[in-house]
Formats: structure tokens, sequence, C-alpha cells
């Protein structure tokens, strides 16, 4: 019999990271070489023409798995019976504006778009949330959908894993494959600790194969503000490689990994107050992310860890005072 096609919801679809995005997904890259898909396009009402040129495009690949495409301004349709959301679009942040203005702005996109993955979406739905601040609106989102678990929101710290496995397979002159165990904590942004305390290479601990000025001077702040480093170079934000860590993020969640690095709602481990949707080392089985457990965590990492999540809990305090919670 032939397979259900799974629906994939992108929001801001006709932007740089939905371009970069929905080929890969129309191909197979997301779910599987043998899953069939739907994709839905949500846009805001003055972009959905440029979606539609992308759909004429998606159209014009004649890819095997691509079984239809949707494209709406309405978030009841886009997510409506969507078995995977990538919250792609927000809104950006502009000269002038505050961690607090761009908050509230977006606020407003992921407080209804929540409700209508709540109201519609499958029971299955997964939400991956790549617009930033990801892993507060990410929050936001998940607080308007009291039906779906928590567990099925998340955001996006596997651009940070990959952009920290590249830096350490250059420093040790190994290739990415042989790093294992990478781990970013908290907050997708300058607070972010990548860390490599229990990163392994060749079976040794990455910390003591680097020297520590390397470690604290160079190698933590080049992860943590590689975005910007990005945008200086390119002129404008990253979206091929945080497309790529999208399809990475979600081709875990439902094959599988042994460790990966994923925001996901905490559940009180490693001292992270439950709720915050904060980036841990993690598993994925059957489906389900599972923090992974015991590790040991010395004062350099507590310290780190600390002001990622203390930032987290900052921003959920914004959006809490700004009635978005
Ligand atoms: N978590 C991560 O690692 C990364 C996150 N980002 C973030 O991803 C977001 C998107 O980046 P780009 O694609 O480069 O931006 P972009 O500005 O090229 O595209 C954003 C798109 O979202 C659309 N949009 C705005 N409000 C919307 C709404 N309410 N519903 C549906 N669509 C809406 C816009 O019309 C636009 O087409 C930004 O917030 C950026 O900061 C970017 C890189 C990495
Ligand atoms: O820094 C930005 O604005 C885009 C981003 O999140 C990243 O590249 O990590």
């Amino acid at each position: 019999m032939a397979q259900t096609p799974v629906k994939v919801t992108v929001t801001g679809a006709a932007g740089q990271i939905g371009y970069a995005l929905l080929f890969r997904i129309a191909s197979g890259q997301l779910l599987g070489a043998d899953v069939p898909v739907t994709l839905s396009l949500l846009e805001i009402p003055q972009a959905v023409k440029a979606a539609e040129g992308t759909a004429m495009e998606l159209d014009d690949c004649a890819f095997p798995l691509l079984r239809g495409i949707e494209i709406t301004d309405d978030p009841n349709v886009a997510f409506n019976g969507a078995n995977v959301a990538l919250l792609v679009g927000a809104m950006p942040r502009k000269a002038g504006m505050e961690r607090g203005d761009l908050l509230e702005a977006n606020g407003g996109i992921f407080g209804p778009q929540g409700k209508a993955i709540n109201d519609h979406a499958a029971d299955d739905i997964r939400v991956l949330v790549v617009g930033n601040p990801a892993n507060t609106n990410a929050l936001i989102a998940q607080q308007h959908a009291p039906d779906v678990p928590a567990e099925r929101f998340t955001a996006m710290t596997r651009l940070d894993h990959n952009r920290a496995l590249s830096q350490l397979g250059a420093k040790l002159q190994v290739p990415v494959t042989e790093i294992k165990k990478m781990t970013i904590w908290g907050n997708h942004s300058a607070t972010q600790y990548p860390d490599l305390f229990h990163t392994e290479v060749g079976g040794k601990i990455a910390a003591e194969l680097v020297d520590e000025a390397w470690l604290r001077d160079t190698f933590i702040p080049t992860v943590a503000k590689r975005g910007a480093a990005i945008i200086e170079a390119r002129g404008a934000s990253s979206a091929a490689s945080a497309a790529n860590a999208a399809i990475d993020h979600v081709y875990d969640w439902v094959n599988g990994t042994e460790w990966t690095s994923a925001a996901i709602p905490s559940d009180g481990s490693y001292g992270v107050p439950e709720g915050l949707i904060s980036s841990f080392p993690v598993a994925s089985r059957n489906g389900k992310w599972e923090i992974i457990q015991g590790l040991e965590i010395d004062a350099f990492s507590r310290e780190r860890i600390d002001a990622s999540v203390r930032e987290l809990e900052e921003e959920r305090e914004a959006v809490r005072q700004l009635g978005l919670i």
C-alpha cells in the first residue's frame, strides 16, 4: 500500500533559509529517502507571491517524493494536519531594537502559531523553532499549545553543534566523523556553551587535546559568535548552514541518534529550571529526545552553563511581563 505522505509545514518559506531548506525536504533529506512528503508554505501576505515562485521551482525539480505543495498566509490552514513544523519565519532584529522589542514582535508571531498547532496539527506533530530568539520563541509557541505534549516543542542549536565540530576538527586536523559526544548547552545566543569536556576524539577527551587558552579564548567565542561573523562576511545571516542544521535536527529526532545537541524543555536535569527550552546533550530513541544523564560538570563548565541558563530565565521573565506566556 502506498505510504501516506508526511505533511511538513515551513514558516517564512520565502525567506533565505526557506529557500535553502525546501528543496532538501522535498528530496527526502529531512525524513528519509523513502518517505513521501507534502509541503505547506506559510508566509505573510506580502511574501506569498515569492513563496509561489519557490513552489514553481519545486515543481520543476519533479522530486519523486513530493506529493503536493500548499501556500497560505493562514496558520490554521498551514498547520492543519501537520506532522512536522519548522518555524523559521520571524522578525529579525533591526538597528535600534532592544531584546524586549524583538521578544514582543515575535510573541505576536509564535503565540498564534502555537495556538494554530494546538488546534489543527496531527497528533504526532514535532516542532522545531529556528527563528530567533529561537529558545524563547519555542517556549511562547509551546505555552499556546496546551494540548500538545510539551516535549514536542524544540529549538535549534544544531547549527552551533555543527560549527563546534568543524572548528575542533580543523584544530586537531581530524575529520568531523572522528569527533563524538559534542555538546552545546543553554541558549542559541552568544552565551551558549560549547563543551569539550565530554567530547571524545579517538577515545580521548577533546579538552585534553587542546590547550586551555585556545579552548577558552578561541574555540568558545568563535562558536558562540559565528552567527555574527557570517553576517559580517556575507552581508546576510547564515542560511544554507541553518537549513542544513534543521534537516539534521529533524532527521535525528525521527530516525534516532545516540548523541547530539538540541534545545528541549528541561526536566530539571543539570540544574536547568524545569520548563526552560535549553540546549542539552541528547539522544533520540523511538522518536523522542532524551537528555543524556550522568555527566560530571566541573566549575569551568558550571559557570558557563549557569550564565546561559540565566539569560534564558531573563527572556522567560521578559515574555511573562509582556503577557506573551
Ligand atoms: N537557530 C539558528 O541557529 C538560526 C536562526 N536564524 C533565524 O531564522 C530566522 C529566519 O532567517 P532568514 O530565513 O534568514 O530570514 P528572512 O528574513 O530571509 O526570511 C524570513 C521570512 O519569514 C517571513 N515571516 C515573517 N513573519 C512571518 C509570519 N508571521 N509567518 C510566516 N512567515 C513570516 C518573512 O516574510 C520572510 O520571508 C531569523 O529569525 C534568523 O535570525 C538564522 C540562522 C540560524
Ligand atoms: O546570528 C544570527 O542572526 C543568525 C543565527 O542565529 C546564527 O547564524 O546562528
